[in-house]
């Protein structure tokens, strides 16, 4: 996959049949069809947040004075963990990424001096009051219209943040899936995000729910382990490279894998994460993020009930072995 704006050796090499994700203009019908069928689509000439075209490193420089939370990390990776869930993990976790509040001038001289096995670096900010009034002013003028009218047609529930994201280049967010329906806007640079439906779970293999790196795919896609996950050589998947001005639909319970591509400077994305709207009517046969759903409902009440997460796997083969297959 390459074109006029980066080539095929900016992207990383993975092992996975990879289907093109479809780029349709806003004013296709076929773009609601997608949404409200939980498939992703990417979506151009909507102008969602046209009025952060301006941002670049030095304008944010002057823009934002506070201190922002940025990733560090050891490697290319930013696995997200679940600082909440560490005390509680039986086995001795140890994160490969640290957060830390620095001034956006900081990250910048930072990132801009970056050597080779200095830590990496990925600003992960929520946009909220504290961005200062100039980037709150172009965020009040995104195109909350038309998302807005998205929101509402396919009975969403509430908006619950929107991320400013700045990457170095040659970043990569490991395979997970979240809980929310995501619109991710690229506003600089570009980004290869590969994404798998739900139904791949049996080849994904995301951590345990108890464990930090719940929802977190336990394959290393470039060294993957097939003795532990076998099913991987199986995965199939969807991938697209998202332009400056493009916004990419990521359905909830959705894996997606995300990277900036290899020299190709640093990258400027905003998500909108929305909650999922009311299930209403269950209707059968269930859908694949709706099994998902179940599964971590019953790893959590087993977890709940026995109070020994080394027992869960145990008793969920004992229900299993010689009766249900
Ligand atoms: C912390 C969120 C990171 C983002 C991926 C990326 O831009 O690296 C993502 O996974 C999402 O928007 O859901
Ligand atoms: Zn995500």
């Amino acid at each position: 996959m390459s074109s006029n704006h980066y080539s095929e050796n900016q992207l990383r090499k993975y092992s996975l049949k990879l289907d093109k994700i479809p780029k349709l203009n806003y004013n296709d019908p076929k773009v609601d069809e997608y949404i409200s069928s939980n498939e992703p689509v990417v979506i151009q000439g909507c102008d969602l947040v046209a009025s952060a075209n301006s941002w670049d490193l030095d304008y944010l420089k002057r823009k934002m004075m506070g201190k922002y939370t940025v990733i560090l990390s050891q490697n290319h990776k930013f696995k997200y963990h679940d600082e909440k869930k560490i005390q509680s993990c039986k086995t001795d976790f140890k994160p490969t990424t640290r957060r830390v509040q620095m001034k956006f001038s900081e990250f910048v001289d930072k990132i801009k001096n970056w050597k080779k096995n200095d830590e990496r670096l990925y600003l992960q900010q929520v946009l909220d009051n504290s961005v200062g009034i100039s980037i709150v002013q172009d965020f009040v003028k995104f195109n909350w219209n038309w998302i807005t009218e998205k929101q509402i047609k396919n009975n969403w529930g509430s908006l619950t943040s929107n991320l400013l994201l700045v990457s170095m280049e040659g970043n990569v967010t490991p395979c997970h899936y979240d809980e929310q329906q995501n619109f991710y806007a690229q506003v600089k640079g570009y980004k290869r995000i590969i994404l798998f439906r739900p139904s791949q779970f049996k080849c994904l293999y995301p951590h345990p729910v108890y464990h930090p790196y719940d929802r977190q795919s336990q394959v290393d896609f470039e060294k993957p382990d097939y003795n532990r996950f076998p099913n991987f050589k199986d995965a199939c998947g969807f991938e697209t490279v998202l332009e400056p001005g493009e916004v990419l639909y990521i359905p909830m319970y959705w894996f997606h894998h995300v990277e900036s591509l290899l020299r190709g400077g640093y990258t400027i994305s905003i998500n909108f994460w929305y909650k999922a709207g009311p299930t209403g009517q269950i209707v059968y046969p269930l859908k694949d993020y709706q099994k998902v759903a179940i599964m971590r409902n019953v790893e959590k009440m087993l977890n709940d009930a026995l109070r020994d997460s080394t027992e869960v796997g145990t008793l969920l083969k004992t229900i299993v072995d010689g009766r249900y297959f």
